[in-house]
């Protein structure tokens, strides 16, 4: 498999502090790669510097065969790279069928908008009850199949989907990746933060551990599950997080 993106000692931060210090990872085109990592470990930042929300100090992105660095976050988004980000934030005053036309606002989408609203509706019949509501008033789990949605809508080469169990409820969490299963069965290549080690490992091909800004372990799925370092480092607490968050539905 030809890898659709590679990254290389990336490194980058926040003025003076530096949150990544060394940042390498492959995606293969129809592969699903998990980001796993503690709190701070430095997981939104790469999503920060792959979509152009924050410069690289060093280090190489390769996407698609280009230099992903070098381009505008307009650029990267016509280059076939969409991101579902954390916190979901859709549009809560638009409708979800508004909100969903919103992300295909780019040149390879256009065409494709009613073909990709169907595609979108069948991966999320929940969204076809709501297409007329407002966003904004629909539940946490809903408005984060929303939000992957309308980064499908963009037809990516690469779909980033950045933490989708923030802030819900285990049960609404089975849902949303049963949901990103099927995104997954259909071809899409996928590259996920995640929290949620136990969540994450059920989607993923492979994964990266992230620790205070660098890579200490890549492996597949299978190996990840075993691996003592994952088990104590993050599935254990995973459960303990979990029981104490109050989880949106
Ligand atoms: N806007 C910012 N300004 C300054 N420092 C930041 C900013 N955002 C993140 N950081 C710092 O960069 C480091 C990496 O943070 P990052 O948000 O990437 O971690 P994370 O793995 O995504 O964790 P979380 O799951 O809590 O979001 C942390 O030390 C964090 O405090």
């Amino acid at each position: 498999m030809s890898a659709l993106l590679s990254i290389r000692n990336l490194k980058a931060g926040y003025g003076g502090a530096i949150a990544l210090s060394d940042i390498s990872i492959d995606v293969a085109e129809g592969e699903v790669v998990c980001l796993l990592g503690s709190n701070g470990a430095g997981k939104t930042t790469t999503m920060s510097v792959l979509t152009g929300l924050i410069p690289a100090m060093a280090g190489t992105a390769v996407f698609a065969g280009k230099d992903l660095l070098a381009m505008s976050t307009h650029e990267r988004v016509e280059a076939g790279l969409a991101l579902s980000p954390e916190g979901r934030k859709v549009f809560p005053n638009l409708t979800v069928e508004e909100n969903l036309v919103l992300g295909s606002y780019n040149t390879r989408a256009r065409e494709r908008r009613a073909a990709r609203l169907e595609e979108v509706y069948s991966l999320f019949p929940r969204l076809v009850e709501r297409r007329s509501q407002k966003a904004g008033l629909m539940s946490g789990g809903e408005q984060q199949m929303l939000a992957i949605g309308r980064a499908l809508m963009a037809g990516p080469k690469l779909l980033l989907l950045d933490e989708p169990s923030l802030g819900l409820a285990p049960k609404i969490v089975q849902l949303v990746f049963a949901a990103i299963r099927e995104v997954a069965k259909s071809k899409t290549t996928i590259l996920l933060v995640e929290q949620n080690t136990r969540a994450a490992l059920s989607v993923a091909d492979r994964g990266y551990v992230i620790s205070h800004g660098t890579i200490v372990y890549a492996a597949p799925t299978s190996e990840l599950r075993e691996s003592q370092l994952v088990r104590e480092a993050f599935i254990g607490s995973d459960t303990k997080t979990r029981q104490g968050e109050r989880g949106d539905a």
